[in-house]
């Protein structure tokens, strides 16, 4: 992407604002009118008022310069205020935008995505954004306006000196062009070396236990260290180039001044030129260099803000993968899977053509042994993925044809790792709808879980980030009351009792036993005592079902099952 790619993409945010941007562009004029303004009342201070001792205009002139600088601040206000106002309502859409496009993304982005990444995409990028919306293009027109008001007060005090003062800058031009490349270069790697130094932070504080348990506190500073370091050495990298540009405007500028003294002191002496006229021009000229070296130093930050608009834009740009059907899921009473095979990429087939079918009333669990395929398949009943080939029918019905919202409006998912919001309990039971009281206390009863929320202090108790005051099987029940509290077609349990003493646990599969008549439920356990009862137990290895029956069914005519039902039991012996 270059600068003007960039702004073309930025028009239709700015278009909005074309109200505030006009206000602005008023304030940016009536600035430079006032600076020019001000270096005006230079010649007739000299020439009028200490040449030829004239006192009316000892009284005009102070007039005159405190109206100019009244002008210049009034124009500097309007433009600050338009300008940020601009800037900060653009950056909150941009922000919000991101946000949509990135929850409507497939599961699959965020497991291959570090979150400390997409958080600094979110933060950072964006942040560096706000550069450009709201300084670079306002401050450049501003110095432009401000250059332009100085260039005519010099011109019209002396075209012939401000050819020579001015014939220097054009050589500026070309150093220019490779210091932004350079420039453009170190802030794409400075932006990806933040988004490390996120992830990493991000990585440490999640695994805190792990890290404490294992002493590993300073490997981890260790690590972040190198990440820290190598992202200084880019800053830095990035300061020497940049802090290039405005001693190289300096210098060539000294020598365009340097010509002017030589040219227009002749002139003084010889009576062509006011000593007014000289200082007036001299100061303009000075003057003019201040907006010119701030434009070329906007150059820099300016490559900063164009990779980071590539990677908002980018972000902006990505289409899920997974689309969904357009028909409304009214409701799941039949779910049939036929000869489904899935692959999470090209290399290696996790399904290998999935046969089974259930129906309300009924509850199938899957068993076997970890990575044979069992979380894969509730991620395609939730659609989360694409299958590969194969048929998943609802009621008959090709999956696909249904859209996600209504689909997963049916499902209800009590996954491994529990997810628990900071929020009262109640806000986090009633996560899929309104709050109803009632509702909430009825769900945490079927979960077991209404005791222990009474003696924290009742559904209005907050919960701390990720569960952290509670215990594991606490944080598994909230979860259960959760799913239950969605009153959906098609309850699904993934590992969800692991971590319950037995007695809840049994607790917890009667309520299971009671829900079965009014849903389908599915569930995944690795203690056969939650399963037993089921009335489908589909073993599943290596991405096939070997076994499918009941309990008592496979007990009598599958060896598969029996071998892995006695290894089983001697392990939880
Ligand atoms: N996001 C992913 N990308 C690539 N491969 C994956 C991904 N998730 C899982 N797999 C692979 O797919 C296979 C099946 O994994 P899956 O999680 O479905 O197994 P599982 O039976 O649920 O295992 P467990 O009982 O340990 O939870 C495994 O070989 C695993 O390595």
């Amino acid at each position: 992407m270059n600068l003007r790619e960039v702004l073309i993409r930025f028009k239709p945010f700015y278009i909005k604002y074309w109200k505030h941007f006009f206000i602005a562009i008023i304030g940016m004029i009536l600035a430079s009118v006032g600076t020019a303004g001000s270096f005006s009342a230079i010649k007739p201070i000299i020439d009028k008022i200490f040449i030829e001792k004239n006192e009316t205009m000892l009284y005009i002139v102070p007039f005159f310069l405190v109206f100019a600088y009244l002008l210049k601040n009034c124009g500097m206000y309007l433009q600050t205020y338009y300008v940020s106002y601009i800037g900060t309502n653009i950056l909150r859409t941009l922000r919000s935008l991101v946000l949509e496009n990135l929850l409507r993304l497939d599961i699959l982005f965020f497991k291959k995505h570090r979150s400390g990444e997409l958080i600094s995409r979110c933060t950072n990028d964006i942040n560096a954004l706000q550069m450009i919306v709201s300084s670079i293009i306002p401050d450049f027109l501003r110095e432009f306006f401000t250059a332009l008001g100085l260039l005519i007060v010099v011109i019209y005090h002396s075209p012939k000196l401000s050819f020579f003062a001015l014939i220097v800058l054009p050589l500026v031009v070309f150093p220019l062009i490779w210091f932004a490349r350079k420039l453009k270069k170190y802030a794409k790697r400075g932006q990806e070396k933040n988004a490390d130094l996120l992830s990493r932070l991000s990585e440490i504080f999640s695994n805190i236990e792990l890290v404490k348990a294992n002493n590993t506190e300073k490997k981890e500073k260790a690590k972040f260290d190198v990440e820290n370091s190598e992202l200084c050495k880019i800053q830095l990298k990035n300061t020497r180039v940049d802090a290039l540009i405005s001693p190289l405007i300096e210098i060539f500028g000294s020598f365009g001044v340097a010509i002017v003294i030589i040219i227009g002191g002749k002139e003084v002496i010889q009576g062509v030129m006011t000593p007014g006229d000289f200082f007036t021009f001299v100061s303009a000229l000075f003057a003019i260099y201040n907006p010119l070296k701030r434009m070329t130093s906007l150059y820099g930050k300016l490559q900063i803000a164009v990779v980071a608009s590539e990677r908002t834009f980018y972000l902006l740009d990505l289409k899920p993968q997974i689309q969904g059907g357009a028909k409304e899921l009214e409701n799941i009473n039949h779910l049939e899977f036929k000869q489904v095979k899935f692959a999470y990429d090209e290399h290696k087939e996790v399904l290998k053509g999935i046969d089974f079918a259930f129906k309300k009333g009924e509850i199938l669990a899957f068993v076997g042994p970890s990575g044979g395929g069992k979380t894969s398949i509730i991620g395609l009943i939730l659609h989360f993925f694409q299958k590969k080939s194969g048929q998943i029918l609802i009621n008959g019905e090709e999956l696909d044809n249904f859209s996600l919202e209504s689909l997963r409006s049916k499902i209800a998912l009590v996954t491994q790792d529990i997810y628990i919001f900071n929020d009262t309990i109640a806000q986090n039971i009633a996560y899929s709808g309104e709050i109803d009281e009632e509702k909430i206390i009825e769900v945490l009863k079927l979960a077991n879980a209404y005791d222990f929320v009474m003696q924290m202090g009742g559904i209005h108790t907050e919960i701390f980030e990720h569960g952290k005051n509670l215990s594991g099987g606490q944080k598994q029940r909230i979860a259960i009351a959760r799913a239950l509290y969605k009153k959906p077609d098609l309850l699904i349990f993934d590992e969800s009792t692991s971590a319950l003493d037995n007695a809840s646990e049994r607790a917890i599969v009667q309520t299971i036993e009671k829900l079965k008549k009014e849903h389908l439920i599915l569930m995944i356990a690795h203690r056969l005592s939650t399963i037993e009862n089921a009335d489908k137990i589909a073993l599943l290895d290596e991405g096939k079902i070997v076994a499918i029956g009941s309990d008592e069914e496979l007990m009598r005519f599958s060896s598969v099952y029996q071998n892995f039902k006695n290894q089983k039991d001697k392990a939880e012996l």
